[in-house]
């Protein structure tokens, strides 16, 4: 899988990408055997360089945040996870793209085999929001028609720095028909929330009998951040 890679350090069984090591992208052969292939699911992560995808991704899968320098994802790499949803497990590959404009083309190979999308800005960057329009229409250009996508306003914790306002953000998403919430790489804010909606998604479609009601995820979201209290 490190042919993925255009830059990466391979480290002892892992991989680093950004000096952060992933957990090796290949399945075990055991692992991979418990899982039906169906029930793997590519989700990918896009957006402008900085906007946090790389610290969203550890968040979720280490509950770690690196804070410091910046160091610019280089090319692809991806980090696979387990969740439960209501007793299934299902497996997320998550791919960490690089969100500088040389690397577009690599990411844009990637978009027609995802099944979900978060897309994010950074909530202090007004251009990073002002080029979620270019993204969508890059998404609906290479993705598949029915990939599942959710917008993140990351680095909600900045409110100092903040320069997009919430409800901005939420008319965007409604305007496009796609889920959103604010989240934080740094406190872990609604990281595991956002991940595991797209879980619940996924796994909703793949099993859904064609006589139950359809799964809405955004109502789900908008349900979650109402029963956790949260504003984001
Ligand atoms: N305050 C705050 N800082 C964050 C948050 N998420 C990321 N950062 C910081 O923002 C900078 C960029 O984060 P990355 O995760 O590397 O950004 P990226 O989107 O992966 O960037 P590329 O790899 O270039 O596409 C780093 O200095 C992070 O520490 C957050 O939620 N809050």
């Amino acid at each position: 899988m490190s042919d993925h890679y255009i830059k990466m350090v391979q480290g002892g069984g892992g991989m680093i990408v950004n000096g952060i090591s992933h957990k090796e992208g290949m399945m075990e052969e055991e692992e991979e055997k418990e899982f039906d292939q169906q029930m793997i699911h590519k989700t990918i992560l896009v957006g402008d360089s900085g906007v946090g995808k790389t610290s969203l991704l550890v968040q979720f899968d280490q509950h770690k945040f690196q804070p410091g320098s910046f160091s610019a994802t280089v090319g692809i790499g991806f980090t696979n996870k387990v969740v439960d949803v209501d007793g299934t497990k299902v497996k997320l590959q998550i791919w960490d793209t690089a969100g500088q404009e040389r690397f577009r083309s690599i990411t844009r190979a990637y978009y027609r085999d995802a099944q979900a999308l978060l897309l994010l800005y950074d909530i202090t960057s007004k251009s990073s929001f002002d080029n979620i329009r270019a993204w969508l229409s890059e998404i609906r250009e290479y993705a598949q028609d029915d990939v599942v996508i959710m917008l993140l306003g990351n680095k909600a914790d900045s409110t100092q720095e903040r320069r997009v306002r919430r409800e901005d953000g939420e008319k965007l998403a409604k305007d496009h028909g796609v889920a959103f919430m604010e989240t934080s790489a740094k406190t872990g804010m609604n990281v595991e929330l956002a991940f595991m909606a797209i879980a619940r998604d996924l796994k909703n479609k793949q099993t859904r009998n064609p006589n139950d009601p359809k799964f809405c995820l955004e109502e789900y979201v908008d349900q979650e951040k109402q029963k956790s209290g949260c504003c984001g």
